[in-house]
This record gives structure tokens, sequence and C-alpha cells, in this order.
């Protein structure tokens, strides 16, 4: 019941909307890009593509966004959001999911810093609860060990070439030093001088939790394979990273993404396709919020 022209009637202007808003808020702040993936990966991969992640808590509820795990995502996809549904609402009121609209900006954004363009079909209808509680165990951590987030990734269906394409993600954005800091002095695989970069770049922590640095050193702010190059070198930023070189189970996917860019924008684009379906709600089973921060 998805299709790619969900809106061509319902709401003509709705690609060049969403293309307006995006480019605007990228140039803007060109932090988004990196944390709308990361908002719709962990929107989707718990329960679904189904926006639950953009709802904010009340007195009575404590929703997703507010789970620990969630706390580090940053301000502006969700304004990005925010704004999209607003001047869609203008012009075709109470039509379009919000969780299309994430999709679709998760998409175009990963396009825009030079990553690989796939389809992503519409139709979606956004959650009617979120509960961070909910959340318990279904997003993956750096501290988990490979055999956990391979578990993890399938039991929502995803094979481990899927889970090492799409950890390809941290090709672009950050990390908090409280996410890899522990490790910097007994992991020996670090390369040495990145080991002492990354010490002295968090030296100011705990003090200061704001600190955080690229996960891909090379090229922080471009779509491509440096993430898996690095990782040979010891240029790995997370303790998940190395693991994916250091498994026999992933360290062939690495390898192959590290020589083949194409390969790994496809097999990426693939996995976001399926990823951007996942769990999803047509028909009744959801709606159409009137605002992406709160259920009608
Ligand atoms: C394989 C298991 C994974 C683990 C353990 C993991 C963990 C993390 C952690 C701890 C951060 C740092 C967050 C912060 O400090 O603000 C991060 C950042 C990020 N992750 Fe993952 N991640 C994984 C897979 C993925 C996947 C599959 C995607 C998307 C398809 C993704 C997209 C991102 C992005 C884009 C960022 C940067 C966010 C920003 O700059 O705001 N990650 N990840
Ligand atoms: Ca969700
Ligand atoms: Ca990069």
């Amino acid at each position: 019941r998805l299709s790619l022209d969900y809106y061509s009637k319902t709401c003509p202007s709705f690609t060049k909307i969403m293309q307006d808003t995006i480019t605007n808020k990228q140039i803007t702040s060109p932090t988004t890009a990196a944390g709308a993936l990361r908002l719709f990966f962990h929107d989707c991969l718990p329960n679904g593509c189904d926006g639950s992640i953009l709802i904010s808590s009340t007195a009575f509820n404590k929703a997703e966004r507010d789970a620990d795990i969630n706390l580090s995502l940053p301000g502006d996809p969700f304004d990005l959001i925010v704004r999209a549904k607003t001047a869609l609402e203008l012009a075709c009121p109470n039509t379009v999911s919000c969780s299309d609209i994430l999709a679709v900006a998760t998409r175009d954004l990963v396009t825009m810093l030079g990553g690989p363009y796939y389809n992503v079909y519409l139709g979606r209808k956004d959650s009617r609860v979120s509960s961070a509680s909910s959340l318990e165990g279904k997003l993956p951590k750096p501290t988990m060990s490979m055999s956990q987030l391979i578990n993890l990734f399938s039991s929502s269906g995803f094979t481990v070439q899927e889970m090492v394409a799409l950890s390809g993600a941290h090709t672009i954005g950050f990390s908090h030093c409280k996410e890899f800091s522990s490790n910097i002095s007994n992991d020996t695989h670090y390369n040495p001088r990145f080991a002492q970069a990354l010490k002295q770049a968090c030296s100011g922590y705990p003090n200061n939790p704001t600190l955080s640095v690229f996960n891909d050193i090379m090229t922080p702010n471009k779509f491509d394979n440096l993430y898996y190059q690095n990782l040979p070198k010891g240029l790995g930023l997370l303790e998940s990273d190395h693991g994916l070189y250091g498994d026999p189970r992933t360290k062939p996917f690495v390898e192959l993404y590290a020589r083949d860019q194409n390969k790994f924008f496809q097999d990426f684009a693939k996995a976001m396709q399926k990823l951007s379906i996942y769990g999803i709600k047509t028909g009744r089973r959801g709606e159409i919020r009137h605002r992406c921060d709160a259920v009608n």
C-alpha cells in the first residue's frame, strides 16, 4: 500500500516543500544530516519507522526521546521535522505523516553529503504511543559484544552484511567522549597517535560532557567509505567500530567496503530502503499526526 507517488494528488507540493526546508536547514546547521540519520535509525530499529521517537514526554508518559540512549540526539533534526511539518500543514492539512517526513529528510540529507540515493516509498502512518521503557535492549551500544550486536540486528531481520553496511553511517557525525573515553588507554586497537589525540580532545571530560569527536576523522562531513578504510588503521572511534574489523564474521565486509565504495553505496542504499519500511503502520493502525511531537 506504500507508493513512491503517494502524495502526488493529495499534496502536489510535497517534494518541493521537503527539498526547500531540508536544504535551508542543512546549510544553516550542517550537523543536521548526521543527526537526522541517527534519529531515523533510532526511530526505525526498535519498533518500526512510525515517528514514535518524535513524540515529547508528558506528565504521564516518559517518551522514547527521553530514554537515556536518545538524550544525545541533537535538536536540529527535530527542528527540521517541525519546520517541514508546519509548511506541509499549511499547504495540505492532515495529509502528510511525520514518519514519511523523517524518512524522506534522511534520504535527501544522505544524498546531499555525497551518499547514495534510494527510493523512499510513502504512506506510513504515525504511532499513537511512545514509551522510553520499551526501548530497553533494542538499540545498539558501543559496549555490546559483536555477538550481541549481530543478534540485535538479526532479531529485526537484518543480516550481518546489512549491519556492517548500515554501520557505514558513522562516516559522518560525531560521538561524545563518554561513548569511548574509557577505552582509549587500555584498548590496543587504537593507533597510538590517534589514541593520544583522543585523550587530548577529551581531557576536559567529564567536567564538560558536551565534548565530542568526529566519527570519521578523515572526512567527517562527507558520506563516503573512509569509515571502513579507517578501521584496519586503528582509526575507528567506538569499540563497536573496531569490533567490526576484529570479528571474522564482519571483517570480510569491512574489507569489501573499504576497497569498493560503489558496493558500499549499493548495499547501504538497499539496507536503508529495507530499514525505511521496517515495522511501518498503514491504514488504521496509525494516524496522521497534527503535530509531530504529540499524538492527536
Ligand atoms: C552497529 C551498532 C551501532 C552502535 C553501537 C552505534 C552507536 C553510536 C554512538 C554511541 C554514537 C554517538 C552518539 C553521541 O555521542 O551523540 C553514534 C553516532 C551516530 N550513529 Fe551510530 N551506532 C550504531 C549503528 C548505527 C547505524 C546502523 C546508523 C544509521 C544507519 C547509525 C548512525 C549514527 C550517526 C549518523 C551518528 C552521528 C550522530 C550525530 O553526529 O549527531 N549508527 N552511534
Ligand atoms: Ca519507531
Ligand atoms: Ca566520511
